[in-house]
């Protein structure tokens, strides 16, 4: 039998995933990693524990299932990894996207003309978020770096990108372009890395990876038996995107991972935000670029990990739902999960979290019920800044994915909140299946893009039942709350 291996390489674990010919996940291995914050702010990776951890699920499935026809890959984004072409070894721990070590430099480059080349060629805002700031940091900080670098000796990658380069043992240093563009040094419009922008910070070109179709081919490896192709390269949630078959300009998906990400495709036309969501490339294939219009909220489940290891009033995650629906309907509780600053659209990185509305009958289950809701209240937040970019309301339902989205009653609070219907698909690995996709159809066994959307279906709706006077009264408080915990008022 056939199969795709799918590497899903996220910001806790690395897991690996095959799918059989009828795309149908048939075997999973996942290995958490450490986590390193060396200062408050500081978030960091092992290079060699993303590699290992990676090598050892991706050898575990494959055992598993005997032959693997191709190899798609899936990757956390933004992060980086800068290492020697000599050694194959990283110069420094990998930096993560959660990381704000350069909020300083970024303030400094914000509200000039570099802030305006950034967005209207990268589709970006000037934040720590993205890779390129990040690079310039390990290149002044790290000792010989710059010179090694300024010799072509060192090689930057996105997470994809340092996979593939041990993949195929370093014959290949590439990623895809849903990749590049989130580094802010890619010109998503001319499909280029941009010289004006590398200048400006400093970084030499000769680091950067060649940029190919999402489903192009990115070399061999040979270290999981036999020689297999790798055929598919996406960034996480771009994979998302694809694995819900968002193939349509209009269609939006949204994945409650530890952060919540959503996007919406807008077809060729690359969409200028005027409400501080980024433009970004939901997928290239066959030369052809499709955009995507992106909100990124920083915390989402991870408001769930604090219920349950910070707050202590969680015995598991999945416990957070049955609390909240014990939470006293008379209560107003609001939580402004600002733990490391507010995403889109408000960017605001110095922010930091809020309670509004406690009583002294305020206990657990109202904790619990105001942290699921905060993820509703910050969707919509994100839909409403898309239908304002895009002049007009968006039609159509919302396509959830990701751990978070198994808590029913953070669902129904979706669709109550955002008056939308919100699909949850049979399978909640999409971004596994977006990058098994990508590899799969182009190697031809699988499907393409029109008939694996007609194919998919969700396992369920959940439909809004709130009153819109509630509902309006409800998000009228949400922005009340927000306005009050921002720095800038
Ligand atoms: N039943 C549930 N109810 C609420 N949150 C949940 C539930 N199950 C998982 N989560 C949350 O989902 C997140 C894990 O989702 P996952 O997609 O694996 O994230 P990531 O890829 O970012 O590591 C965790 O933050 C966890 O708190
Ligand atoms: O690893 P995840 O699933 O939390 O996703 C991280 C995103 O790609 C960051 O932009």
């Amino acid at each position: 039998m056939t199969h795709i291996l799918a590497l899903d390489q996220g910001t806790t674990s690395s897991r690996a995933i095959a799918f059989d010919g009828e795309m149908r996940p048939v075997a999973s291995a996942q290995r958490e990693f450490d986590q390193h914050f060396p200062r408050s702010g500081w978030v960091e990776h092992e290079p060699e524990d993303i590699w290992d951890t990676t090598l050892a699920t991706a050898r575990e499935v494959a055992q598993d299932v005997g032959g693997i026809a191709a190899i798609g890959i899936t990757n956390q984004r933004e992060t980086v990894v800068v290492w020697d072409r000599e050694t194959g070894k990283a110069i420094h721990r990998a930096i993560v996207w959660q990381d704000r070590r350069t909020s300083d430099l970024c303030h400094d480059l914000r509200g000039g003309d570099f802030e305006e080349l950034v967005r209207t060629r990268t589709g970006l805002l000037v934040d720590p978020y993205f890779s390129s700031t990040k690079v310039k940091w390990l290149l002044d900080e790290v000792e010989g770096a710059r010179a090694a670098a300024e010799a072509g000796k060192l090689a930057f990658g996105t997470v994809d990108t340092f996979l593939i380069w041990r993949l195929t043992e370093g014959r290949v240093h590439a990623t895809d372009a849903t990749n590049a563009a989130r580094t802010m040094l890619y010109d998503i419009h001319k499909g280029a890395w941009d010289a004006d922008i590398c200048e400006a910070l400093g970084i030499p070109m000769s680091m950067l990876p060649d940029v190919r179709d999402s489903d192009g081919d990115f070399g061999e490896t040979t270290l999981l038996g036999g020689t297999i192709p790798i055929r598919g390269v996406a960034g996480d949630q771009q994979a998302a995107t694809i694995g819900q078959a968002c193939f349509t300009p209009g269609m939006i998906k949204s994945t409650y991972g530890t952060g919540c990400f959503a996007l919406l495709n807008t077809g060729d036309t690359a969409v200028a935000s005027e409400n501080r969501l980024l433009t970004t490339i939901a997928y290239q294939m066959g030369g052809q670029v499709t955009y995507a219009l992106e909100g990124s909220i920083f915390v989402a489940g991870a408001v769930v990990q604090w219920l349950r290891d910070g707050l202590g009033i969680l015995g598991q995650a999945s416990d957070a739902g049955p609390l909240a629906r014990k939470a006293d309907p008379g209560q107003d509780v609001i939580l402004v999960p600002a733990f490391t600053g507010l995403g889109a659209p408000y960017w605001d990185a110095e922010c930091r979290g809020a309670v509004y509305g406690l009583t002294r009958n305020s206990g657990p289950a109202e904790f619990a019920k105001a942290a699921l809701e905060s993820v509703g209240f910050q969707t919509r937040d994100l839909l409403d800044a898309m239908e304002a970019d895009m002049g007009k309301p968006i039609e159509g339902v919302l396509r959830v994915d990701g751990g978070m989205s198994a808590s029913r009653f953070a669902m129904q609070f979706l669709a109550d909140i955002t008056g939308a219907p919100v699909d949850r698909p049979p399978v909640l690995e999409t971004t596994a299946m977006g990058a098994a996709w990508l590899a799969g159809q182009a190697i031809g066994i699988y499907p393409d893009a029109e008939t694996f959307a007609s194919g998919w279906s969700a396992e369920m709706r959940f439909d809004p039942k709130m009153d819109p006077d509630l509902r309006a009264d409800r998000y009228a408080a949400w922005k009340d709350a927000v306005r009050r915990t921002l720095t800038r008022g």
